[in-house]
C-alpha cells in the first residue's frame, strides 16, 4: 500500500527586485517520508519553504496539502489554515511562557485533551520533569526539543523546517537529529527539511532534492545521489573530489591510469573524470616494482607525496603523479601518514568514477 500524498508543489516560481530566485520547483511528498531540500546558501530554499508555510507569496505555481489547494488553484489558505508545523533555525519559543504552554501553544479541544497531548510530547522529546521551566532555563537541545514538541504538537500534516539543527553545538548534533528523526517518523507527517549540510541530508533523507540557483538539478535517495550525481557540481557538492582532465578520442580518453572509455563525448572534446578522495586506492612501490593490481583496480600510476594531513579518523594524502602537474588526494585511515617525497602507487576504481564534459 503506498502512503498518501501530503505536499505537492508544482512549478512554483519567485522572483525578487527582477532576479529569479525560485524557478519552477515542483515536489511532492507522502506521509511519513522526509525530504531535505539541499543547496549552497542563497540557492532558494527557505524562500521555497516560506511559500510553502505561506508566509511568502509565490509568484506562479500550485501548492496542495492532502490533495487541497492552498496556493494557485483556488483560494490562497492562511498559514495558520495549512495544517502545517513550522521549525527554525532559531527555535523562536515564546520566553514568557513554561515548556508547558509553549507545547500547549497551537492546540485547540478542551483542557484535558491538551494536557495529555502536552504530556505525551513531553515525555517523546525526553522532558518530562521540564513542563513547569522557562526557554531561559533550558540548554540549546533543551529549547531544540521544546520547538520539534510545540510543531508536533497539533499533528501537522506537513513539518517544515528550516536548518533546525544549525544552532546546536557540533557534538550535541547527531543525537539531536536521530533523536528528531525518529520522532517525526512516529507522527508520520510528512517533512521537508532545509539544510546546506550535505552530511545532514544524508543522515535524514529519505529523498534528497539538491537545489542550484532556484532550479531543483537533481533529486534521489542519498545513495543515489551520492553514487550517482549529475554533474561536477553535484559530484563535489557531497565531498572534495579529484578531477583528471582528458580529451576524448575514438571514445576513449588517455589518463595516467590507461584508457577510459568515454563514449557520447565528441572527439576533440575535453572531459573531466571525476573520482572521491575515498576510492583511490594506494600500493607501496616495492622498489619500482609496484603494485599487483586486480581487474577492478584498472592500471596503476606512480605518484609521489607531496603532503599528508592526519584528521583524526583519516589521513589526506596529496600526491604529485608522475606525469604532467596532476595533484590526486585519497582519505586513507588515519594510522596512514606517509612521508612528503615517499613514491607509491595509486589506483582507482573505474565503477566509482564519474565522466562529465568539462567544467
Ligand atoms: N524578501 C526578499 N527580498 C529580496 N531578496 C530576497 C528576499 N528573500 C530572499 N531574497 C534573496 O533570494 C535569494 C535566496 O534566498 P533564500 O533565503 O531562499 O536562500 P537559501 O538557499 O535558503 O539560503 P540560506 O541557506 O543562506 O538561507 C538570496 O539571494 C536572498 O538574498
Amino acid at each position: 500500500m503506498t502512503s498518501p500524498t501530503r505536499l505537492t508543489v508544482d512549478a512554483l516560481s519567485r522572483a525578487f527586485g527582477g532576479r529569479q530566485v525560485v524557478a519552477d520547483v515542483s515536489l511532492s511528498i507522502e506521509a511519513g517520508e522526509v525530504m531535505c531540500l539541499l543547496g549552497p546558501s542563497g540557492c532558494g530554499k527557505s524562500t521555497t519553504l516560506r511559500m510553502i508555510a505561506g508566509v511568502e507569496r509565490p509568484d506562479q505555481g500550485q501548492i496542495r496539502i492532502d490533495g487541497v489547494p492552498v496556493f494557485g488553484a483556488g483560494p490562497t489558505l492562511p498559514p495558520e489554515a495549512r495544517g502545517v508545523g513550522l521549525m527554525f533555525q532559531d527555535f523562536a519559543l515564546f520566553p514568557h511562557l513554561t515548556v508547558a504552554g509553549n507545547v500547549a501553544f497551537g492546540l485547540k479541544g478542551d483542557s484535558a485533551a491538551k494536557t495529555r497531548r502536552v504530556g505525551e510530547l513531553l515525555e517523546k522529546v525526553n522532558l518530562c520533569g521540564f513542563a513547569q521551566k522557562h526557554p531561559h532555563e533550558l540548554s540549546g537541545g533543551e529549547q531544540q526539543r521544546v520547538a520539534l514538541a510545540r510543531a508536533l504538537a497539533p499533528r501537522p500534516r506537513v513539518m517544515l523546517m528550516d536548518e533546525p539543527f544549525s544552532g546546536l553545538d557540533n557534538r550535541l548534533r547527531d543525537g539531536v537529529r536521530d533523536a528528531t528523526l525518529a520522532l517525526l517518523k512516529e507522527e508520520g507527517a510528512a517533512v521537508l527539511l532545509v539544510t546546506h549540510e550535505p552530511d545532514e541530508a544524508m543522515r535524514m533523507a529519505d529523498e534528497i532534492a539538491l537545489m542550484r540557483a532556484g532550479e531543483i538539478v537533481q533529486r534521489g535517495a542519498p545513495y543515489n545521489i551520492y553514487n550517482a550525481p549529475v554533474d561536477r557540481a553535484a559530484a563535489a557538492f557531497f565531498s572534495d573530489i579529484n578531477v583528471i582532465r582528458g580529451v576524448s578520442k575514438g571514445a576513449l580518453t588517455a589518463t595516467p591510469f590507461g584508457d577510459f572509455l568515454t563514449p557520447g563525448h565528441a572527439d576533440g572534446t575535453p572531459v573531466d573524470i571525476i573520482i572521491r578522495p575515498q576510492h583511490l586506492k594506494i600500493d607501496f612501490d616495492r622498489a619500482g616494482r609496484g603494485p599487483n593490481p586486480t581487474v577492478q583496480d584498472g592500471t596503476p600510476a606512480r605518484g609521489t607525496v607531496a603532503r599528508a594531513r592526519f584528521l583524526g579518523r583519516e589521513s589526506l594524502v596529496d600526491f604529485a603523479m608522475a606525469d604532467g602537474g596532476l595533484v590526486l588526494t585519497a582519505s586513507v585511515p588515519g594510522v596512514f601518514l606517509p612521508k612528503p617525497g615517499t613514491a607509491l602507487w595509486l589506483m582507482i576504481r573505474r565503477d566509482r568514477c564519474f565522466v562529465f564534459p568539462a567544467a
